[in-house]
């Protein structure tokens, strides 16, 4: 199985544009959903986290680090490691299996952390400035706290121009679909050509 990253700024439209590579075809994991798992109750990184910050409360450590850049550093050292674990083991996994298919990997920290080499390829989601706030306003952030959201993330533009392919979400949700068809489409058509055919 093929293993991709699908990345891009925050509430640039990731997780709905996986679920439409997932109508596809595709199978999917989620970077953030392994984060929620390493804070689950019995994990060591809950411990730890717990001991660093006094919470594991989402909002909570939310108002903590986004508005501060030591804090999140120090969160980030604390969760990262074991979230890179647990992906991974999906990757590995995904790899091993013989099924035809793509596995798309939700990564919002991708580029931040380096991770682009661990996959196939990447595909970058996007929406210009203003669309991105204006989803962050409507999920009930402050404007301060949706500048800092925005201002912890590596700039989107740079997404864009560090992926193979990009899917905008910033026009009609019908637009979005035909994009993610064809590059859906091209990215089956990359993988990577058996150098002999069983007919030779
Ligand atoms: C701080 C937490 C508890 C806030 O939870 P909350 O439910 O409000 O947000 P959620 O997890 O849905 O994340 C929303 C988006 O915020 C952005 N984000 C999350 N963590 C970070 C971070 N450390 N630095 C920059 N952006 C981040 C991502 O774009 C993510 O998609 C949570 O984001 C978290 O555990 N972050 C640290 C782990 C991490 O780096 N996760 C990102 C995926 S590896
Ligand atoms: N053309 C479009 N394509 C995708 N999403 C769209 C489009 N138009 C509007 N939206 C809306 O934009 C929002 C995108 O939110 P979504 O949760 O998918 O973003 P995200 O990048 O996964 O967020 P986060 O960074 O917080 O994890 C959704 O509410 C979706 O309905």
């Amino acid at each position: 199985m093929q293993t991709w990253a699908i990345t891009g700024g925050i509430a640039c439209g990731k997780s709905t544009v996986s679920k439409l590579f997932a109508e596809c075809g595709a199978q999917l994991a989620s970077a953030d959903e392994d984060a929620r798992a390493v804070l689950a109750e019995g994990e060591p990184t809950r411990a730890a986290v717990l001991e660093a910050f006094g919470t594991v409360e989402r909002s909570e450590l939310a108002a903590k680090i986004f508005g501060d850049p030591d804090a999140r550093k120090r969160l980030n050292a604390l969760m990262h490691p074991a979230i890179r674990q647990r992906m991974r083991a999906v990757i590995a996994a995904a790899q091993a299996d013989p099924t035809p298919g793509v596995l798309l990997y939700e990564v919002p920290l991708l580029f931040e952390g380096g991770l682009e080499t661990w996959f196939e390829g990447v595909v970058v989601v996007a929406a210009d400035h203003a669309t991105q706030r204006e989803r962050l306003l409507a999920r009930g952030l402050t404007d301060e706290a949706a500048q800092q959201r925005l201002a912890s993330q590596l700039d989107p533009d740079e997404k864009v121009r560090r992926g193979d392919f990009v899917v905008r979400t910033d026009i009609p949700l019908d637009e979005t679909k035909s994009m993610v068809v064809a590059v859906y489409a091209a990215i089956l058509q990359s993988a990577k050509t058996p150098i002999s055919s069983p007919t030779g």
